[in-house]
């Protein structure tokens, strides 16, 4: 009723409604609760994606009172969160994952300041930079080998070794553990914050972050108790913080070997500069961010949008043969896609076996030197992203029979713009959020207009598009995927050795192709779709 009231007196008062004609343009809003009621509980980019087509690549929505911006093209994302970096690379105040849940000493939610900069150059000194990279081979080569060990011995559980392997050269990079099997302790516990995390932002999160002033509720107030559970997360989550950083502390202070890693060499410099009691809490907030990082930028935004990471949790739940939300590792994400894609397109995988034993030879296996002459491999690895970037946010085998995907974190994470803008002869308003819509512009099925028509479909059986001297930088799904402008991922180089070095060894070693069932006959997965902003 009261929807019906509103809608009727925002038609009749468009002026009254409608405050600002140089605003970018978008659909009609409610009084005080701007677009809420026309963002559907499903697939919210692609109705971000239906208003692109209507009123264009830039467009004005309000969630309550927050202004927000939603950039349907990458050249709006670029000109905006990329050119004018300075402005657009806050982030939104997220009061509920940082005041609620504790997580304010992690780099992805952290406003854009001198603390987040110091955090990002020990992430880019670490990860980013071609020294450092070079420096990691070592550990990716031994990883690699590992995952291809497990593989051969048990084939039948290769999603759990994808996942095991990106998280145990995150781990061994930053604490010189590597993660053994899914059982090992900061394995769980990693996976037991984030869960926790997820489960909380469901039942308490959203509202707080347009209205901070209900974070005050007395916890004894009906209604307070997702609150007040919330709050009990805090201890789990804190600890994700805490317990890696003390065990390297320990070993550190008791002299005892510790392999080359980040937090061991951040803790001895500050030691060493007499700065650690400053640098403790941000080095614990590296140590967390950057191992859960690719996990946290999916979760922060749920609580915008809080029934967007109800669906993760029931998956979560409801399925103990697969219970975490470390399955949204985006990097384990994408080699369960590439084995998926093969089972499904055996043609791309012959094309890409040859490849390798015409460059690399059948006797070796690839490196990461080999990269740049492995064109049809790379072509592979861009269509893979755009495609988990359409499809997916997390990947769930039931059984081999059936398989459930989800859509990638569609919408990036939210930046924040900190004053005043015009783009295009619109004004921009403070304080707005920055959504990049991701998923519409990979939906587009860069390289190949024509095939807009089949977005709701996997093209990788037609990778050759991106060899098309004519694809422009604007076209590579690996130039978006990964955010913009200043908060880029930083873990994107990393994270590309290592996606590129698992799926070369994997085409170079074994053959991927769809089971029996008992009659003889091939059995060929069935792929569901599941909406959603977040898992
Ligand atoms: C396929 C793998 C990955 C994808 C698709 C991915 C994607 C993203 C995206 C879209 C963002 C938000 C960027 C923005 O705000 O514009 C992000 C941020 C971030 N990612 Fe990744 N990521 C991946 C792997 C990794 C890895 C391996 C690490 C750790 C080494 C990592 C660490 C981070 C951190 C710390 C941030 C926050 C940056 C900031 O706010 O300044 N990511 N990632």
């Amino acid at each position: 009723m009261l929807c019906v009231v509103l809608v009727s007196a925002s038609d009749c008062c468009p002026v009254f409604f409608r405050l600002s004609s140089a605003l970018p343009p978008g659909p009609r809003r409610l009084f005080f609760l701007g677009n809420v009621l026309q963002i559907p509980m499903e697939y919210q980019y692609r109705r971000f994606g239906e208003w692109g087509e209507k009123y264009g690549d830039i467009i004005h929505i309000r969630l309550f009172r927050t202004p927000a911006i939603v950039l349907n093209s990458v050249k709006a994302a670029q000109d905006l969160m990329a050119k004018k970096s300075p402005k657009y690379s806050d982030r939104p105040p997220l009061v509920f994952m940082k005041q609620i849940l504790g997580w304010d000493p992690a780099t992805p939610f952290m406003c854009y300041g001198d603390r987040w900069r110091k955090h990002r150059k020990w992430i880019q000194t670490a990860y980013g930079e071609r020294t450092s990279l070079v420096g990691h081979r070592t550990l990716l080569k031994r990883e690699c080998m590992v995952l291809v060990q497990n593989l051969m011995v048990s084939p039948e559980m290769f999603l759990i070794h994808l996942r095991r392997f990106p998280a145990s050269l995150v781990m061994t990079s930053l604490y010189g553990q590597p993660i053994q099997s899914t059982e090992d302790e900061h394995f769980r516990m990693a996976e037991s914050a984030l869960h926790a995390t997820v489960k909380a932002g469901e039942s308490a999160g959203s509202l707080i972050d347009f209205f901070p002033f209900l974070q005050y509720v007395p916890d004894w107030l009906p209604g307070a108790a997702s609150l007040r559970e919330a709050r009990q997360v805090r201890q789990s989550i804190r600890r994700l913080f805490d317990d890696p950083y003390h065990m390297i502390k320990r070993q550190l202070d008791n002299n005892e070997e510790v392999r080359d890693c980040l937090i061991a060499a951040l803790y001895r410099e500050s030691a060493r500069n007499g700065s650690l009691a400053d640098d403790e809490d941000d080095i614990k907030g590296v140590g967390a961010s950057v191992y859960s990082g690719n996990v946290l930028v999916f979760i922060a935004v749920s609580p915008l949008f809080t029934y967007s990471s109800k669906a993760g949790v029931d998956t979560v739940n409801t399925h103990p043969g697969f219970p975490s939300v470390l399955t949204y590792f985006q990097t384990s994400i994408v080699l369960s896609t590439f084995m998926l894609a093969m089972v499904l397109h055996p043609r791309v995988y012959v094309k890409a076996r040859d490849e390798i034993e015409r460059i690399v030879g059948m006797s070796n296996l690839p490196t990461l030197e080999h990269k740049d002459s492995l064109p049809y491999i790379n072509c592979i690895i861009q269509e893979l992203y755009r495609y988990v970037a359409v499809f997916r946010q997390s990947i769930v085998y039931y059984t081999l029979q059936d398989i459930s995907w989800n859509p990638p974190l569609p919408l990036g994470l939210p930046h924040h713009l900190q004053s005043v803008d015009e783009y295009r002869n619109f004004h921009i308003p403070r304080g707005s959020m920055i959504f990049a819509n991701i998923w519409y512009v990979c939906s587009k099925c860069p390289a190949r207009p024509n095939y807009i028509a089949m977005q709701s479909r996997f093209v990788l059986s037609d990778p050759e598009r991106f060899e098309d001297a004519n694809v422009d930088v604007l076209s590579d799904p690996r130039n978006y995927v990964f955010g913009f402008g200043r908060r880029i991922c930083p873990g994107r180089h990393f994270a590309e050795d290592a996606i590129w070095l698992a799926i070369t060894h994997i085409v170079s070693i074994f053959d991927i192709e769809k089971a029996y069932n008992a009659d003889g006959g091939e059995i060929t997965p069935a792929v569901h779709f599941r909406p959603g902003l977040t898992r």
